[in-house]
């Protein structure tokens, strides 16, 4: 076991979170930081390493010269204003001057930190959606995997935090050895005092900055629960169930429960840090002072100058905060590592589902369709099959329906064919050949899918309808057609602002509309892209029984010689279909025109007829 894991060990403990080793590795992350600070903006990082660095030379220099106006001035005051006092005043001057020249240093390293911290801020805001826009949908529904989402968006903050703590230790460690040439040569011992009196201070630092993070990292499931009740306890889409479910008496409870726990657990180690942070400054102060006083009796003794008493003073005490901030800020730096880390990890995890350049384009026109070979399917956290075994075949210009209870398994087989999964057994064919050979971005170009839980975007009707096909966002002619063939259009010109109209009423302006009247909008989507696959998962079920017939009858017309998948769980639509395919429990039970299956006078049948009787 090397020193240096025995000092760490010792300083931040041996829990997970607190690993020696995983803290020293943390701090591997600082060079990717100051990358990706680089990267940024390279002029504004360039610009702010400069002025650090003369910024860095100043403290020395005009301690020098303070030490050479009170020589002069003792002199003055010692020959009774005999000696002449020109380079007096030049020194006073020249102090002056550089005083007002390292305000303006100053001034513009924060101006520089502000507009570099917001731009670092912006990009790595924007890292984090392209990311997370390349990664798997089951990477989306991994609580480890949430966690690290979380920590990499809430830490925005604290990147911006870091970066200036990090060019900040780089100008202290500068400034801190440009001092300490000048003491060296006035008084090497002092420095050696310098360091020692430092160490304890440094010492509950990090020991406190450590268990401060391994309390935040313990608590994030808590924390991400106190965010979620925060956010259910006031919205707009929470509101109306609160008030009829009267539930808001619920959500404060569990919340101010919760948030007392986490806060006492804080609050211990809050006052732990403060008792022992104070304790050992003061021990580092009184250390401070025994040099002072050592100086002191050598200036009364005539051994140095008056001169020389303020400038080592000076030094000593510039040098000594400085060495105390330098080990602070690298205690903060390397427990905020680990924070680093989880955004840096989070930018590591890489999707499973991808392809390669060798990938082929899906065929245009598609010549046979789609096939499932034996194609079973397990979520990654599930003990149980959600799909068993299943095998057909979906013809060019065929349209099929998927019935079956809930949990039977409909939604899973689309995400299948749209490759938001892969197959844990078995296979899916396009034309012949595996999906997973297909370019995965050209593949699904070409299908048009509508989820059960589409996304109310609160964008304008018409950016509501493009993200069909972003591409065509300025096309207005393109989104009103769409609206046309969903019937949206009936909808649209109910508003005063028609396409222009903000929906959802998270923002001023915005309208809310009926269920029916979104699943329309949203249906708009399918006709955006001329894909050779649509899939409708039941986004009608909002829809009255009418409109949802209409609905599809039109989609039929409209989508003639296309493949379609639809799940619906309304008889009445599903019969449309050309053929139906029955499950259950993730089997398929049955599958035929509904002519066959009421002749097979199967499960299909039986529900067929309990919906029929349900209706009359
Ligand atoms: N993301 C997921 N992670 C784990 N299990 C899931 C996930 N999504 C669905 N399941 C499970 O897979 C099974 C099939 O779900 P699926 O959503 O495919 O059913 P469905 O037939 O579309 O149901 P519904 O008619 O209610 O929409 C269910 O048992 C469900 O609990």
């Amino acid at each position: 076991m090397s020193i240096l894991y025995k000092i760490a060990s010792f300083l931040y403990g041996e829990s997970p979170e607190t690993d020696p080793k995983a803290r020293l590795a943390s701090l591997k992350s600082v060079p990717r930081l100051l990358k990706l600070i680089w990267q940024t903006n390279p002029r504004m990082a360039l610009t702010n390493i400069v002025l650090r660095l003369i910024t860095s030379v100043f403290p020395p220099v005009m301690l020098y010269i303070g030490k050479l106006i009170i020589d002069e001035v003792v002199l003055l005051v010692n020959t009774k204003g005999q000696h002449t006092n020109e380079d007096l005043w030049i020194w006073v001057s020249v102090e002056f001057a550089l005083a007002v020249v390292l305000d303006i240093l100053n001034r513009l390293i924060n101006l520089n930190d502000t507009l570099l911290g917001d731009l670092f801020a912006n990009k790595s805001s924007v890292q984090i959606i392209e990311h997370a826009a390349k990664l798997d949908l089951y990477q989306f529904e991994n609580p480890t995997f949430y966690d690290k989402l979380e920590k990499a968006r809430q830490q925005t903050g604290g990147r911006t935090y870091m970066m200036t703590q990090v060019l900040a230790q780089l100008q202290s460690i500068i400034s801190f050895a440009m001092l300490g040439v000048g003491l060296a040569i006035f008084s090497p011992w002092l420095i050696l005092v310098l360091l020692i009196a430092a160490v304890p201070s440094f010492i509950s630092e990090s020991r406190f900055n450590t268990l401060k993070y391994s309390l935040t990292t313990a608590w994030t499931p808590q924390r991400r629960e106190l965010d979620y009740i925060r956010y259910m306890g006031a919205s707009d889409s929470t509101a109306k169930e609160l008030k009829i479910f009267n539930l808001s008496d619920f959500l404060s409870q569990r919340f101010t429960k919760l948030s007392h726990e986490f806060y006492e657990a804080n609050r211990k180690l809050s006052i732990r840090s403060a008792f022992w942070g104070g304790l050992l400054y003061l021990l580092s102060t009184g250390v401070y002072y025994g040099a002072y006083i050592y100086i002191i009796i050598n200036t009364v003794h005539g051994a140095i100058t008056l001169g020389d008493l303020t400038f080592l003073a000076g030094s000593f005490d510039r040098m000594r905060s400085a060495f105390q901030t330098i080990m602070n800020r690298f205690a903060d730096i390397s427990s905020r590592a680990l924070y680093l880390q989880d955004f840096f990890d989070f930018f590591d995890l890489k999707p499973a589902i991808i392809s390669d350049n060798s990938s082929k384009k899906v065929p245009r026109p598609i010549q046979k369709g789609f096939t499932f070979e034996h194609v079973s399917f397990q979520y990654p956290d599930k003990d149980n099959y959600s799909l068993k075994n299943i095998s057909f075949h979906l013809k060019i210009g065929e349209k099929i329906a998927l019935v079956g209870e809930n949990g039977a398994g409909k939604t899973t087989l689309v995400k299948l064919l749209a490759r938001l999964y892969e197959p844990t057994e078995g296979r899916i064919l396009l034309d012949g050949v595996d999906l997973r050979e297909y370019d995965i971005e050209d593949l699904r170009s070409q299908i048009g899918i509508i989820f059960q839980d589409y996304v109310k975007f609160a964008l304008k009707v018409s950016e509501n309808i493009a993200v069909g096909n972003i591409k065509e966002i300025n096309n207005l002619e393109l989104i009103k057609t769409a609206a046309q063939k969903s019937l949206a259009d009936t909808v649209v010109k109910k508003f005063p602002e028609g396409y222009e109209q903000m929906l959802a009423r998270r923002f001023k302006g915005g309208v809310e509309m009926s269920g029916g009247e979104w699943q329309k909008i949203a249906l708009a989507r399918a006709y955006m892209r001329d894909a050779q696959l649509v899939i409708l998962d039941e986004p009608t079920a909002s829809l009255d029984a009418r409109a949802e017939h209409e609905v599809f009858l039109r989609f039929s017309e409209l989508i003639t010689g296309k493949m379609a998948v639809l799940i619906s769980h309304r008889f009445s639509t599903v019969r449309m279909a050309d053929r139906i395919l029955f499950l259950e429990n993730g089997e398929l039970k049955e599958i035929g025109s509904h002519e066959e299956l009421m002749q097979l006078n199967g499960k299909y049948a039986d529900l067929f007829r309990l919906q029929a009787k349900g209706y009359t």
